[in-house]
């Protein structure tokens, strides 16, 4: 589903590499927990998969594509298949919760119908039925991180890539969430989240990858956040 090659990223103005050599491989339907101090490299991570960025050397693969090869136009394309949820919820403020999740139903073309059936539907399994005339400041930080997700999940990706996205919430809150990133790993989307939260990732017993000044030092099925190397 993922694979990185000899990946190496070395931005413009990077002094040292933000990833060095990276290869791993994260097959269809696991949930990776990416780890690893502030400097890292696990955004850039999620960032070449996403295609923001471009590996300076290596290859990255994700949905059985060579992203190298995938042309500036085709990314949009790539990127419907790829759910992206962040740390500070990115939701549009002067729209509602229930056209915050159709703008991305919307903005690929689907039908007028598919919006009003699909869109209750997502916010249901989100928990968020009965909200969908809200403003998001009128959200919980919990509630708004659920619409991102549902915004993120509405369009069934294969991938759902999450950075810290328990960064801004209470533990009870963090806790909800990831009860739905797991519901939404099980129902078949690979979920790679990139977070800091050590009590999550203990509570999880997932696949942890870690990365320290852009390389991979651990790679752990059932892992814990800070394991003894
Ligand atoms: N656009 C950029 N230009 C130059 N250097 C960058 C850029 N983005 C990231 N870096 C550098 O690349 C390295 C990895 O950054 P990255 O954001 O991937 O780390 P991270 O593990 O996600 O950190 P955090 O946990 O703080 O989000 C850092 O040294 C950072 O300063």
């Amino acid at each position: 589903m993922i694979r990185f090659e000899n990946v190496s990223k070395v931005y413009a103005r990077g002094a040292r590499p933000a990833l060095d050599q990276v290869t791993l491989e994260i097959e269809r339907g696991e949930f990776v927990f990416l780890v690893g101090q502030s400097g890292s490299g696990k955004s850039t991570f999620l960032r070449l998969v996403l295609r923001e960025e471009r590996a300076t050397s290596g290859q990255v693969f994700a949905l059985g594509r060579d992203l190298s090869t995938v042309s500036q136009w085709r990314v949009p394309q790539l990127r419907r298949q790829i759910g992206m949820v962040f740390q500070d919820f990115r939701l549009l403020p002067n729209m509602t919760v229930f056209d915050n999740v159709a703008i991305a139903l919307q903005v690929i073309g689907k039908p007028r119908h598919h919006v009003l059936t699909t869109v209750p539907e997502v916010l249901e399994t989100v928990g968020l039925e009965g909200k969908e005339k809200r403003m998001p400041h009128e959200l919980s930080g919990g509630e708004q991180q659920r619409v991102a997700i549902a915004r993120a999940f509405v369009n069934r990706p294969a991938i759902l890539l999450a950075d810290e996205p328990t960064g801004n919430l209470d533990p009870t809150t963090s806790i909800g969430i990831m009860r739905l990133l797991d519901r939404i790993n099980r129902i078949g989307t690979t979920v790679v989240m990139a977070t800091h939260d050590d009590e999550i990732v203990d509570q999880m017993r997932k696949r942890v990858i870690e990365l320290e000044d852009g390389r991979t030092v651990r790679d752990q099925s059932r892992g814990v956040y800070g394991a003894a190397r």
